[in-house]
């Protein structure tokens, strides 16, 4: 049985707000002025460190205290991480309807940590059998490593992945499986210029995308 394993920010969950939210504190931190909600969804989608590197270039913070700037994040967005953030509209339903013939995965770059209390908090932690996070292994996406992981660690040859970002698509692409893309994410590029198998723009589209050739 193919596995359908998904991305999480800006695929099932809209999480900008929070994670601008803990970025904003941490810049308080070091006495600079907060961010706009779409400059940090502009960040978004290569893992925490990146964030937080991008949100110091920004306000021309030295990139010496990037460390401890990552640290002062992760204790902000790790105690509530899902204060702001909501389900999009028929992801829910979308992945109950799903795992009723499918083993479903999650693959983000996104700490593992903050990733499974998301689950949590969404009720959603028994659909998925497998969660690798941006810290599970020492590489992350675009790097298919995590990706395979979490194929294999569902049992499965084969599977695909639904993701919203240019980094999804390139690991969907190097793991060598094919790419449902989400265009109502955090991409920062036209879809034309994303590689996928088959895109959607509400979820609620997404079971009959991806089950019409399963059978
Ligand atoms: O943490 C990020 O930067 C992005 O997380 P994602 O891989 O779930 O989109
Ligand atoms: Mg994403």
């Amino acid at each position: 049985m193919n596995a359908i394993i998904f991305d999480l920010d800006g695929t099932l969950i809209d999480s900008a707000p929070d994670l601008r939210a803990a970025a904003n504190a941490m810049l308080a931190e070091f006495g600079a002025p907060p961010l706009t909600l779409d400059e940090v969804r502009g960040f978004i989608g290569n893992g925490v460190p990146k964030l937080v590197e991008r949100c110091l270039a920004a306000r021309g913070i030295d990139p010496a205290v990037h460390l401890d700037a990552v640290a002062r994040f992760s204790a902000h967005y790790d105690v509530a991480p899902a204060a702001l953030t909501v389900l999009y509209p028929g992801a829910r339903t979308a992945l109950q309807v799903l795992a009723r013939s499918h083993p479903l995965g999650l693959c983000t770059n996104k700490p593992e940590a903050p990733a499974r209390k998301l689950l949590t908090h969404f009720g959603l932690e028994t659909l998925f059998g497998a969660v690798i996070g941006g810290d599970s292994l020492p590489v992350r996406k675009p790097d298919p490593a995590p990706l395979i992981a979490a194929r294999d660690a569902l049992g499965a040859a084969a599977a695909v992945y639904v993701g919203d970002s240019e980094v999804d698509a390139e690991t969907a692409q190097a793991a060598a499986m094919p790419f449902a893309l989400f265009t109502g994410g955090y991409r920062k590029t036209p879809v034309s210029g994303i590689a996928h198998w088959r895109a959607f723009a509400a979820h609620d589209a997404l079971p009959g995308l991806i089950l019409r050739d399963a059978a």
